[in-house]
């Protein structure tokens, strides 16, 4: 198991900024994902960890070993593409064995470690096949196979569930993972889907426009963004804007609209989040943290008299969207034995005062 370390790395192509500053160390043994929209360089960061780019500034080690100028073949890294970059008119196995033969492995312990790899990702049996005939997760399966029978101290995987379907998505990413913590080898995952991110990482690093936004674990980013975009782009938030009206010993509580005030525990701000009386705050509440008041709790802070406009039923939840005057607030109630309400009927919300989140007022 080895450790990476992205030292200040910046990638510029031309006048376009790839990324800017990436400073981060990932842990022998983690599983790491770049997360963020499209064009936000989190291929671009993985490509230069594999070598296929060449930073333009920083340094980049696995270990002790400094990396950053070594062509992609000396760094023993396993790499999976987003469209597998398999070879059709090759069988599972010669695709398989391909990094082996590169590197000039003798025959018998070649079939021997293509056989052991063909096991790990359930292919056992498959290896005359030619590519053309696999299954789309088949075929993921054989670049991940490709990529681990190098037997790399580090494993790249860049999209590499995009083109599944839902179910055999969510049935690979219990596969990989699995995997991934059978042989504790450190891996480094891009993704685009939030959810993908959460469920799989030890920890995430979140970035947008080339920059990193936050590095944290899954509980952190969702429960502790530290701007408006990572609390937009992870699940789904009512974000208001707002200005400071009280701070009270440990509580502050801010304005939003008419009529509409909310109060917050203070220690729940971002740290870029400077609260003062009269400065503008972001406020950030997750659905699923509103309430429906209870009967007896019609009035006081932070209890509010909604009228439904949107009412979805999903089996799972109860999803609103309420016009609190002129504010939408969504909410999502999973509790059975919740009256569902339809458009146009009175909903009483109530938000508890711990799960609302304060993010610098500029973002
Ligand atoms: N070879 C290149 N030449 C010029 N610009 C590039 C090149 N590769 C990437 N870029 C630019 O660098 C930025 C980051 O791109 P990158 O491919 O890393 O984003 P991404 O987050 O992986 O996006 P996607 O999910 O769409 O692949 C983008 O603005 C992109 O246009």
């Amino acid at each position: 198991m080895i450790d990476v370390m992205l030292d200040h790395v910046s990638k510029q192509f031309g006048n376009v900024k790839g990324v800017a500053d990436v400073h981060i160390h990932i842990q022998p043994g983690e599983f790491f994902t770049f997360l963020g929209p499209s064009g936000c360089g989190k291929t671009t960061t993985l490509r230069m960890i594999a070598g296929f780019y060449f930073p333009s500034d920083g340094r980049i080690l696995f270990g002790n070993q400094d990396v950053t100028n070594l062509p992609p073949n000396k760094r023993n890294a396993g790499m999976v593409f987003q469209n597998y970059a398999l070879f059709p008119h090759m069988t599972v196995f010669e695709n398989i064995a391909f990094g082996l033969q590169v590197r000039k492995v003798p025959k018998r312990e070649l079939v021997e470690r293509v056989e052991r790899a063909q096991k790990q990702v359930h292919l056992e049996g498959f290896g005359s096949r030619r590519i053309d005939q696999l299954s789309g997760g088949q075929q993921q399966r054989v670049a991940l196979a490709r990529a681990l029978v190098i037997e790399p101290k580090i494993l790249l995987l860049d999209e590499p569930l995009s083109n599944l379907d839902a179910k055999l998505r969510e049935e690979t990413r219990l596969e990989i993972k699995r995997l991934q913590q059978e042989l504790g080898i450190t891996t480094i995952y891009v993704t685009h889907d939030q959810a993908e991110a959460m469920s799989m990482s030890d920890r995430i690093m979140v970035m947008q426009g080339g920059v990193v936004q936050q590095i944290g674990v899954p509980e952190e980013i969702y429960n502790r963004p530290v701007n408006r975009f990572v609390a937009s782009f992870i699940g789904e938030s009512n974000l208001w804007e707002g200005t400071v009206e009280r701070i009270d010993g440990k509580e502050a509580t801010v304005s939003i609209a008419p009529g509409l005030r909310l109060t917050g525990i203070i220690g729940n701000a971002a740290p870029a989040c400077r609260l003062e009386v009269g400065g503008s705050v972001v406020l950030s509440v997750r659905p699923e943290a509103i309430r429906e008041a209870m009967t007896e709790e019609k009035d006081g802070p932070n209890i509010m008299k909604g009228t439904v406009s949107i009412s979805e039923y999903t089996g799972i939840s109860v999803n609103y969207v309420a016009s609190v005057g002129y504010t939408p607030v969504r909410a999502m109630f999973v509790h059975q034995g919740h009256r569902l309400r339809q458009r146009g009927e009175e909903l009483v919300l109530h938000i508890p005062k711990e799960s609302v989140y304060f993010l610098g007022g500029e973002r």
